[in-house]
């Protein structure tokens, strides 16, 4: 700290030094705030010099004294870091552009794959952060930010760092992506969207990271490039549709529109009014119930001026069966094939616990916006979760909802007009006996027969390519007696991942004859293929130490479809079954 001069002060002087001490710490604090960091030490120095000599002449009290002393304190480590900032050389690179600079450039190499050099720029920026934190002294509360900031930094590079870690033949990752994709398609199911969107853009930052460091052969990137890009378009859909929710909302700025707006967040995870991209053939089999719900829905929809009179519609159709056997997909082809109508789809669990306490208001919502956007169609997924039979257990909040739901569903002068309620269960016994009677066609949707699992198989596959025959796909529907669509779906994503865990656990290569990777029209002889050990001209060596346009990735093959089928059993037992048969007797397949 520069020495100054003491106050040249006469003990009569009619100014007290002490006051004379506070002004010249305001006037420092004031340039000190305007970053004139030279005037600013020089007031607290001399302010230290005033208070210094008050102590002495002023005879303040005890009590005065330590205060003044405390106060000192803060003042010369405050001059103390002004001198050292004034010190240091002019060029100094500790400097918050710099650090920025960095930061942007780590986040370049990171999107890049170059996670060393990623690393590399994290670790400087939160050294430069942390130097001009030093000098350049930003207010409290730019430090807390920067601080988060850099600790977000510092779990990026540490992350990286463990990835960079990792034993090169590692194949973990691979089977990290494939986990991160199945929670995302999990929670795109459950239309935890936000949720969803996370998970599938971490998988396809690992995918690439597989292909950049483990998987050599082209093959195998084309295919996990095309599942990647899939993600990619799944997840700009997701982000493209929260947007115009949320746009939905704000479209207005009177007091509706802002009420509307505050319902639509609370719906948010509860009700999704994307349109699913799901056709009639897309659907194998349950032919009779989609012909019941084009006749039921599409036709009265698509056809309106044919109706002149009284519409023949129903209000409420209630689709049930075993679970996976195809229901929420069922409605889904129906919101797609009606085209002019607005879809909205509700999770019961999901609005059973994010409704708690709100509950009627909610459903009134619903119920309004589905009126004022008619035609409509309001899918309510396991229904029985909602509108179960009431019961002592069950709580006030639900039962405001039930009561609601029945009121909504019921319309008053013809209201509902144009809306249809399309419930969902797999529990149809459990139901409320006045809810079953607002359900006024029911649809039972079986579990496939042996035709209708073929063409699962077939729409599963698509055109992943395959050595599978017609004879094959027959074979796995009639293997797979008592086996859901959704179990179908199972055994077949399953079965695409046997090809690349095979080239990954083998231990022997043999040549085949395979399309060349340069060019898929000529034919070569000298391709590496997994195979047994006693296989002629069998050689002992890992995928890695094949060359990757020499390597190539086994068709999936009716030999993969079985391993996976020998691993999977149909998820309904035989008391389900029975259930939905007793129920069926009792009330019949369908009204
Ligand atoms: N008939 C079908 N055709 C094609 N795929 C099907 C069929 N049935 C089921 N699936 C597949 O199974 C998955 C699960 O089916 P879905 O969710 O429709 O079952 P659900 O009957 O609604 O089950 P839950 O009663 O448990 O809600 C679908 O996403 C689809 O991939």
């Amino acid at each position: 700290m520069s020495a100054s001069t003491s106050p040249k002060k006469s003990p009569n002087s009619s100014t007290s030094t002490l006051q004379e001490a506070i002004d010249l710490v305001i006037k420092a604090t004031e340039e000190d705030k305007n970053k004139n960091y030279a005037e600013a030490l020089g007031l607290y120095e001399s302010a230290i010099e005033y208070f210094q000599y008050a102590m002495k002449y002023e005879m303040p009290t005890e009590r005065a004294k330590e205060s003044i002393q405390a106060k000192c304190q803060q003042y010369i480590d405050r001059a103390e870091k002004l001198d050292e900032y004034l010190k240091k050389p002019p060029n100094s690179t500790t400097t918050f552009q710099e650090a920025i600079d960095l930061v942007t450039k780590a986040t370049e190499e990171d999107k890049k794959h170059n996670y060393t050099e990623a690393v590399r720029l994290y670790e400087s920026a939160v050294e430069y952060f942390q130097n001009a934190m030093k000098y350049e002294m930003p207010t409290e509360r730019a430090k807390e930010s920067i601080q988060a900031k850099c600790q977000q930094y510092i779990d990026r590079a540490e992350k990286l760092d463990e990835y960079l870690k990792k034993p090169p033949n590692s194949t973990t990752t691979l089977q990290e992506a494939i986990d991160l994709v199945t929670k995302a398609t999990e929670e795109d199911r459950n239309h935890n969207y936000a949720e969803a969107v996370r998970l599938y853009e971490s998988a396809v930052e690992y995918f690439q990271y597989t292909m950049k460091y483990e998987i050599q052969n082209e093959e195998a990137k084309e295919s996990i490039r095309t599942k990647c890009q899939q993600y990619i378009d799944r997840a700009k859909k997701i982000e493209e549709y929260l947007e115009s929710k949320n746009n939905i909302g704000s479209d207005t700025d009177d007091d509706s529109g802002s009420t509307k707006r505050k319902m639509m967040d609370k719906m948010e995870g509860v009700i999704v009014t994307e349109k699913p991209n799901v056709r009639w053939d897309d659907v194998a089999g349950l032919e009779g119930a989609k012909a019941t719900l084009k006749e039921a829905v599409i036709m009265p929809i698509k056809s309106q001026h044919m109706f002149t009179c009284k519409k023949p519609t129903w209000t409420g159709i209630l689709l049930f069966g075993p679970p996976g056997s195809g229901k929420s997909f069922l409605a889904k082809a129906v919101a797609t094939e009606a085209v002019s109508s607005t879809f909205f789809s509700v999770s019961s669990p999901n609005l059973i616990s994010k409704w708690i306490g709100e509950s009627e208001q909610q459903v009134r919502a619903l119920f309004d916006m589905a009126r004022e956007h008619k035609p409509s169609i309001i899918f309510i997924d396991q229904v029985d979760a909602l509108l179960a039979s009431r019961s002592e257990k069950e709580s006030e909040s639900a039962r405001r909802i039930k009561t609601e739901f029945l009121f909504q569903m019921q319309g008053v002068d013809n209201q509902n007009d144009g809306v249809l309620v399309l419930g969902e269960t797999n529990m149809p016994w459990v139901l409320d006996s006045a809810i079953r009677r607002r359900f006024e066609k029911w649809v039972y949707i079986p579990l496939p027969e042996a035709p209708a699992r073929t063409s699962m198989f077939r729409l599963n596959l698509g055109d992943t390519p395959n050595s599978l025959n017609d004879q094959d796909y027959k074979e796995l529907g009639f293997s797979t007696d008592g086996f859901s669509g959704a179990d179908i779906n199972i055994v077949v994503r399953e079965a695409l991942m046997q090809p690349i865990r095979k080239v990954q656990s083998t231990t022997h290569f043999c040549k085949v004859s395979a399309p060349s990777s340069n060019n898929p029209n000529v034919l070569v002889h000298d391709t590496l293929t997994p195979c047994t050990p006693d296989t002629p001209g069998a050689m002992e060596i890992t995928w890695e130490q094949v060359p990757w346009d020499k390597l190539h990735v086994p068709l999936l093959s009716m030999n993969d479809m079985r391993k996976s089928l020998a691993n999977i059993k149909p998820s309904i037992n035989e008391e389900d079954l029975e259930r939905i048969k007793k129920f069926i007797e009792d009330f019949g397949q369908e009204k």
